[in-house]
């Protein structure tokens, strides 16, 4: 190794995918191999920006899950003379990307580090891998401002200080999951935003819907099959080589004595005043916030989705990461509850609303993404960007129907079309708003979801989702994700 983290390399070549090279500084002569699908870049440092270096330096990240947080992520940056060509065409890169460089008084750029992200992975990932990262493509400048959170209120107070900024443009690279991006998406003026915001995602969440479905093109072969490639290198990729495009975002709004609600850990006192047996006897308090609207970028929806969002989002359920669903789901399934709510939808270019139905429902959705979770497809006609809504909805089919619902969805987004002898069928369409009309007596369904942050509505009260024409944020993509114009 040579200081910041370099390896000094040479042999380099590339096989079947697998790149192998020699460490120079190494007195055996034992050749060392990554796979390609694990590279992040290559840096032709003869384009950076100091200029004054030759040669190249090949990123990759390696991850081992079954290893302790601390020897989890395995950073290379090989130092070397001369690249196969064949790596240099895919990874190339010459610098740092102008959207990552702070300029004063023109563009700010903040990295946020949400610490209880996911299985909490964040701050090691940006201390081993992202810092050394950078640093190696360039100088980590002192003016990007770095953000470890603190508790769950850290994102919304930094978006809520973005208005005193002057610069014109900034960008957010933000390690978390969905919570991260809806909290950044609502902390700040939507009225007349002076600043143009691109957000980066790294996704460390635990479904991380929105990394995914804007990436689902570069992890799904031509013939279906989808590739064994991590969603930290892809990531990475994006971050250190992407391009701009508009966010697409729904509006959801909420009559008046709705509540955010969210399971914290109670204090003592808590424990003993609370009149909530769940609560109590998970050790839990619940906090509560009043909500009128709000925007979200991942999902809206009714039933069985947000209260499997909402009771799995505990301490005790999160340190399972994306199983905790599963384990609450079993829950739910056994119960096979029969939400009950009036559903209304209105269609593309329509002005007439359509209500669905029966007022038994056990799925409502509706989301501009593909997948809530790399293998979970909710819906499968939907591409990145496309700024579409499109609606997933059945009614009361019992548990093992529903189960098996689901079980589709992970198995590709099987689920749409599915129809059963007694009529029932899983709806799915394209549409530009819809009504949720809760009318149960009951609190526990009175939950709705909007991307992964809970809402209780009172009985009688109205969830309304519209499509938002102008969102104000951008995101990075990769440009092959980019909707084609004909
Ligand atoms: N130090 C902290 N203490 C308490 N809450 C935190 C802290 N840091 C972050 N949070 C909150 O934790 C939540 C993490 O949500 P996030 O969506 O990023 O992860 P996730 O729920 O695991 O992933 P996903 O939504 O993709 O399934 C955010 O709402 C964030 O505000």
């Amino acid at each position: 190794m040579t200081s910041a983290g370099l390896t000094n390399v040479t042999d380099v070549s590339v096989l079947d995918g697998v790149i192998s090279w020699k460490d120079s500084s190494s007195k055996n002569n034992n050749t060392n191999q990554v796979k390609s699908q694990n590279v992040i870049f290559v840096l032709d440092r003869s384009q950076a920006s100091s200029g004054d270096k030759a040669g190249y330096i090949i990123s990759a990240l390696v991850e081992d899950s079954e290893k302790s947080p601390e020897e989890r992520f395995q950073l290379l940056l090989l130092a070397t003379d001369s690249v196969p060509d064949e790596l240099l065409q895919k990874f190339r890169i010459g610098g740092l990307p102008v959207y990552l460089k702070p300029v004063e008084g023109k563009q700010d750029v903040d990295v946020i580090v949400s610490t209880k992200s996911g299985v909490g992975l964040s701050q090691q990932f940006w201390q081993t891998v992202l810092q050394p990262l950078w640093s190696s493509v360039d100088e980590l400048s002192s003016e990007v401002n770095v953000l470890i959170t603190q508790d769950e209120h850290s994102v919304r107070n930094f978006a809520q200080s973005l208005g005193s900024s002057t610069s014109k443009s900034r960008t957010v690279v933000l390690l978390s999951g969905d919570g991260g991006v809806v909290d950044l998406i609502n902390g700040g003026s939507h009225d007349a935003p002076h600043q143009q915001l691109l957000l980066a995602v790294l996704p460390l969440g635990t479904g991380n819907a929105l990394f995914s479905s804007l990436h689902k093109p570069l992890w799904i072969a031509e013939d279906g099959k989808i590739e064994d490639i991590s969603s930290l290198v892809l990531g990475l990729r994006t971050l250190f080589n992407g391009v701009s495009a508009n966010l697409p975002l729904f509006h959801a709004s909420f009559p008046p004595g709705s509540r955010i609600v969210k399971f914290k850990p109670a204090t003592k006192e808590q424990e003993t005043s609370s009149d909530d047996s769940a609560a109590t006897a998970l050790h839990l308090a619940k906090e509560e916030i009043q909500v009128s609207h709000l925007y979200g970028a991942v999902v809206a929806s009714y039933g069985f989705h947000s209260s499997l969002i909402y009771e799995s989002d505990t301490p005790e359920y999160r340190v399972h990461g994306d199983k905790r669903f599963g384990m609450v789901a079993q829950e739910l399934l056994r119960e096979s509850h029969a939400y009950n709510a009036q559903v209304d939808i209105r269609h593309p270019s329509s002005s007439e609303w359509e209500t669905i139905p029966g007022n038994e429902h056990t799925y409502v959705l509706i989301t501009p993404l593909s997948n809530m979770e790399r293998t979970f497809t909710i819906s499968p006609a939907s591409k990145p960007l496309d700024g579409k809504l499109r609606l997933v909805q059945f009614g009361n089919i019992g548990g093992e129907r529903t189960m098996d619902a689901m079980m589709k969805a992970y198995d590709g987004g099987k689920h749409v079309g599915l129809k059963w002898d007694d009529g029932h069928e899983v709806r799915y369409e394209e549409v530009d708003e819809l009504r949720v009309t809760i009318l149960e007596e009951d609190e526990r369904w009175h939950k709705v979801c909007i991307d992964g942050t809970i809402v209780d509505i009172p009985k009688g009260g109205q969830l309304s989702v519209r499509k938002e024409e102008e969102s104000g944020f951008q995101i990075l993509v990769d440009t092959r994700v980019l909707p084609k114009t004909s």
